[in-house]
């Protein structure tokens, strides 16, 4: 293969992102590529082949794992510490070792491989703050596939680690950033909404994942947009972190009140959402309300935000992806709402989650309580419902935390349930 078709095939690649360079020196022949803000820059002279990966780029820290495992002689390693603090208080923490800066060997099939891991003095990634780097490969011999083997075990490797967990990303710049660990995924059943309505989304958001061809042949946009509204801590963001778990998406959390959100980058991050995410745009009554009824506070609003209403509508209307978009707006005030952001096509289906229903009293009981025989969960539901007053699930579940080895104290002592 001649190098320039390398340097096509790699830019096909997915792993190599939007772009890179390559400047091959040798026998007078230099070929340049436009070196990219994700910045890969091959480099050959004979039978030697840099690869350089810059810290911004999504496989950086993949590699530097990969190179910890397999690098098995190197002494210089440095540590990376993340801790996690959990409701409970709870707090574990988590080593990390890398490779420190400096050069490194390895052996990778039957090539030795040289590591550089360079920290600029002067330079900052600005999205980050924290001082620019790169890491460098550097192989002796003509195998030009080595990298791509390479890229591919760090890779696979990182998504192993993330097995069974939902990743959110939150938007920093102009890009999306993992946010915290991978959670745990949450299952589905553990969200009791009623009437049949989680079964209803996940059904729709089913039928939508798996019929691409239907909108092709109709001429529709491949995009789909739920609306959960109702009031504080009755599921609206556990579902969605629960359903993104069943169908093994990840979330994009974004918040339309951010300072410096601007309508181009908002666009811009529509456009670069991981693949096979659900897109979470969290209270939007608080970035826009509706037209007629608050007129003033809106004109307030948008002189604070930077993403202006008809920016917000043409990005739901907009054809910036070619990928599947699944966008989850959640409310505790629908009747704030600009009827114009919730009409269908931009809102294909409207959920109301509301306060605890008797079902769903009875079946966080029997969560709880999965010993106790039927009866005792109506007993508890009648105990909630005779004080006449609406709960929302996250009260009903703070209260069974005082009673959690109690199945009969939590049907007595219920008037306690509001004094949370
Ligand atoms: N329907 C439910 N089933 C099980 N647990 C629930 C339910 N609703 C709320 N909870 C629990 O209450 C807590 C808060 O719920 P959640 O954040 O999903 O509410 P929300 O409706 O999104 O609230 P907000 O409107 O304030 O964002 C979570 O810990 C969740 O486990």
């Amino acid at each position: 293969m001649a190098i320039t078709d390398f340097v096509a095939s790699l830019q096909d690649n997915p792993y190599f992102g939007a772009g890179f360079g390559l400047v091959g020196v040798g026998a007078g022949v230099a070929f340049l590529r436009k070196a990219s803000q994700v910045g890969m820059i091959l480099f050959r002279r004979h039978y030697m082949m840099t690869l350089e990966v810059p810290c911004r780029d999504k496989s950086y820290q993949w590699l530097l794992q990969w190179i910890t495992l397999n690098a098995r002689n190197t002494q210089h390693l440095s540590v990376e510490t993340s801790f996690q603090q959990h409701e409970t208080g709870k707090i574990n923490t988590a080593f990390d070792f890398v490779p420190s800066v400096g050069t490194h060997f390895f052996k990778y099939k039957n090539t030795w491989i040289r590591v550089e891991r360079n920290r600029e003095q002067h330079t900052l990634d600005l999205h980050m703050g924290v001082p620019w780097e790169t890491v460098t490969l550097t192989a002796i011999g003509r195998n030009k596939n080595l990298y791509f083997y390479i890229l591919d075990e760090a890779r696979k490797l990182a998504l192993k680690k993330q097995e069974g967990k939902t990743i959110m990303y939150t938007a920093v710049g102009s890009e999306w950033r993992q946010f915290g660990h991978p959670r745990k995924r949450r299952p589905l059943t553990s969200v009791i909404l009623d009437n049949g309505i989680s079964e209803r989304i996940y059904s729709d958001v089913n039928e939508f994942i798996k019929g691409p061809q239907w909108y092709t042949e109709r001429g529709i946009p491949y995009r789909r947009g739920y609306l959960l509204y109702g009031p504080p801590g009755c599921g609206k963001s556990s579902f969605i972190t629960a359903l993104a778990g069943e169908l093994e998406y990840s979330i994009c959390v974004l918040n339309l009140s951010e300072r410096g959100l601007s309508d181009d980058r908002l666009n811009h991050l529509m456009s670069v959402a991981p693949q096979q995410s659900l897109i979470l745009l969290e209270d939007i009554d608080a970035a826009f309300v509706s037209r007629e009824d608050n007129a003033k506070l809106k004109v307030a609003y948008e002189g604070l935000n930077r993403v202006t209403f008809s920016g917000l509508l043409n990005m739901l209307d907009g054809v910036a992806s070619a990928e599947a978009r699944i966008l989850f707006m959640t409310t505790n005030y629908l009747e704030r709402l600009d009827p114009a952001l919730i009409r269908p096509g931009r809102v294909d289906m409207k959920e109301y989650i509301g306060y605890a229903s008797g079902r769903q009293l009875k079946h966080m009981y029997q969560r709880f309580y999965p010993e106790q025989p039927e009866e005792k969960a109506e007993e508890f539901v009648q105990a909630v419902q005779k004080h006449g007053k609406e709960v929302s699930m996250a009260l009903v579940q703070g209260y069974f935390m005082f009673y959690k080895n109690d199945p009969y104290g939590v049907i007595e002592n219920t008037n306690l349930m509001w004094k949370l």
